[in-house]
C-alpha cells in the first residue's frame, strides 16, 4: 500500500518520514494555504530525498502551462489537482506530462460525487477522495463518509484521504481497501509542522515501526 504524507515544509522532516517509510510525500503549490511552499523550496527538499520515494505538487485550479512549469522547476514525479479541475483539462494535461503521475483529488459528500469522480479514470493516473469542506480545499481534517465507499472500485488505483490519523487509520483500513492512504492534518503540530511522534505513531499502527 502507498503511504503519502503531505503538506511538508521542511527537508529534515522529509527526510525522516521517507525513513519511517512514506512511498510519498506531498507538496502544497496552493498559495493561500498555510502549508504553501514554493519551488525553489520544494526543489531543495526534492534533492535531498531517495530517488524511489514520489514527489507530489498539490495544485487548486493552477493553469497546464504553471503546473508544468513548477513541476519542472521542483522535480516533481506526479501532480494532484484538488479543486474543480475537469476531465479535459487531465487530458489537456496529461499531453504535456506523460511522464508524470497525475492524481484527481475528489471530495466526496454523497453517490454523485463518486459517480463523478469515477469519470475521471479515463484521464487520470490514480484517484484521491477526501472529504467535502464548503470553505476549505484540503487540510480539514475531516473524514468523509466511509460507508460511500463500500463498494467503491473505479478501475484505477485510489488514496483514501480526509482527516486519517494515527487513531482512526486501523478502523479506516478494516473497512475500506484503498491502494493508498494520505495524511496531512492528523500528523501535525500546526499546519505544514508535521509531528514526527505521530508519524511514528502511524508507521507502528501500520506495522511498520514499534510505537503503537
Ligand atoms: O493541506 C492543504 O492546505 C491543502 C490545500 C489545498 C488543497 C489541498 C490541501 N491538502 C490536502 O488535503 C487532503 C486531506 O488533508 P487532511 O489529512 O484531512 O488534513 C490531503 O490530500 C492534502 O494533500
Amino acid at each position: 500500500m502507498r503511504i503519502k504524507i503531505c503538506g511538508i515544509k521542511t527537508l529534515e522532516q522529509a527526510q525522516a518520514i521517507a525513513t519511517y517509510g512514506a512511498t510519498a510525500l506531498g507538496f502544497i503549490c496552493v498559495q493561500n494555504s498555510p502549508r504553501y511552499i514554493s519551488s525553489e523550496q520544494i526543489k531543495l527538499i526534492v534533492d535531498g530525498l531517495p530517488e524511489n520515494i514520489d514527489k507530489i505538487g498539490v495544485f487548486a485550479n493552477e493553469s497546464v502551462e504553471k503546473i508544468v512549469l513548477i513541476s519542472q522547476i521542483s522535480g516533481l514525479t506526479g501532480v494532484q489537482l484538488h479543486d474543480k479541475e475537469s476531465p479535459e483539462f487531465c487530458q489537456e494535461l496529461r499531453q504535456e506530462l506523460t511522464k508524470i503521475e497525475i492524481i484527481k483529488a475528489l471530495r466526496i459528500r454523497n453517490l454523485d460525487d463518486l459517480e463523478n469522480a469515477v469519470i475521471y479514470t479515463n484521464y487520470v493516473d490514480t484517484l484521491l477522495l477526501d472529504a467535502y469542506h464548503p470553505q476549505q480545499l484540503g487540510g480539514t481534517g475531516q473524514t468523509l463518509d466511509w460507508n460511500l465507499l463500500q463498494n467503491f472500485n473505479p478501475g484505477c488505483p485510489w488514496f483514501l484521504a480526509g482527516g486519517l490519523t494515527p487513531n482512526n487509520i486501523i478502523d479506516a483500513l478494516s473497512q475500506l481497501k484503498p491502494n493508498g492512504i494520505d495524511l496531512s492534518s492528523g500528523v501535525e503540530i500546526a499546519p505544514g509542522n508535521k509531528d514526527l511522534d505521530k508519524v511514528a505513531r502511524l508507521f507502528a499502527r501500520l506495522g511498520m515501526g514499534d510505537r503503537a
